[in-house]
């Protein structure tokens, strides 16, 4: 085995990122079972805040600072106060993926880190919501509280690496993975680096399945849609439409086969949303741009937001034909 400073910085990065989001995983449900939100509105209604999406914030720059001290971190929550979990240097995960060569030789300005540590919150906030009302029933089911905790599928803990303003390396954590089936181990991680010979293509910790050969299923927002998204979706002739949360629990969609394209052509998604996906989609061979199928860029001072769109697509499909399909209007409509 490799001495730990004779690995390259990048795969440092990613293993270390690995645990950490682990851990902000543990810090979400540890939040939720508590049952005390503490729900803040950011810009609007549907752009909320909890304890969770502090506290997981709060250890995963926390620790990354600690374990590289002066790496430019971008988080999507202001700094807030309250107990700091940090992980140990020694909890790493071990590596199942080589570092692609022209990535071995970082120096650590290169790089920027962009941080969503809960990505989902509404649906997260939905979920808790029906869950509370479930147990106020006597714990039956309510109907709307069964239909409701599926939405915790939807939330991921996102930690993006750019270099060079290019992403390269992501990790997305879905804390709530087989929670339905307790004989199983909750939560998985799937992280990959674009470039990198790993297992299943660059791409480790998750199955990776092509959608059907036939049909399109389109997956798009669930509590952001207006007018423009609506229109995007329906231009590309969608067999099915998921409306699902979360940017990272679409793109796990793209990557299990479940949908053909994530397509959201509305300013409100951010380069914290994108980063981390976007690397583990393209590790996988996948696509993901702005609406216009231009690069989406990740520099230290770039506009956080994605105010052109977003569409991706799973491994195997032609991105570029979903590009075209997208009417005029709508690309008009979302400008830099
Ligand atoms: N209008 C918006 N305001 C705030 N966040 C948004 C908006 N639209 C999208 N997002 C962010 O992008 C993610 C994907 O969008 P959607 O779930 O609507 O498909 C959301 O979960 C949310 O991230 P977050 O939950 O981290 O705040
Ligand atoms: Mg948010
Ligand atoms: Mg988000
Ligand atoms: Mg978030």
């Amino acid at each position: 085995m490799m001495a730990a400073n004779t690995v390259p910085l990048l795969p440092r990065l990613v293993s270390s990122s690995v645990a950490i989001a682990n851990h902000a995983g543990k810090i979400i449900r540890d939040v939720l079972n508590k049952g005390d939100l503490q729900i803040v509105q950011k810009e609007h209604v549907k752009d909320l805040q909890t304890e969770a999406d502090r506290a997981a914030q709060r250890c995963i720059i926390g620790s990354l600072t600690k374990h590289f001290p002066g790496l430019i971190i971008i988080g999507e929550e202001e700094e807030s106060s309250g107990p700091v979990q940090l992980t140990e240097q020694s909890s790493v995960v071990p590596l199942k993926f080589t570092c692609p060569p022209h990535l071995a030789k970082l120096s650590q300005e290169q790089i920027v880190v962009w941080v969503d540590p809960l990505d989902g919150t509404s649906e997260f906030t939905e979920a808790t919501a029906a869950a509370a009302h479930k147990c106020l029933m006597g714990n039956h089911d309510t109907g709307c509280g069964a239909h409701s905790t599926s939405l915790l599928d939807h939330v991921t803990v996102l930690i993006g690496i750019a270099v060079d303003g290019k992403t390269v390396a992501g990790i997305i954590h879905q804390p709530y993975f087989n929670y339905k089936n307790k004989e199983k181990e909750l939560g998985r991680t799937i992280y990959g680096i674009i470039g990198s010979a790993g297992e299943n293509d660059g791409v480790v910790g998750g199955l990776l399945v092509k959608p059907p050969p036939t049909g399109c299923v389109v997956a798009t927002t669930r509590s952001h849609a207006s007018s423009t998204v609506n229109d995007a979706v329906s231009s590309c002739d969608p067999t099915e439409v998921l409306r699902v949360g979360g940017a990272g629990h679409k793109v796990l969609l793209l990557l299990d086969g479940s949908a053909h394209a994530y397509v959201f052509a509305s300013p409100g998604c951010k380069k914290w949303d994108t980063c981390a996906p976007q690397a583990v989609l393209e590790a996988a061979g996948g696509a993901l741009t702005d609406i216009k199928g231009d690069h989406i860029l990740y520099h230290r001072h770039v506009q956080h937001r994605n105010s052109e769109g977003v569409l991706a697509t799973a491994p195997g499909q032609d991105h570029a034909a979903y590009i075209r399909k997208i009417p005029a209007h709508v690309k008009e409509n979302l400008v830099k």
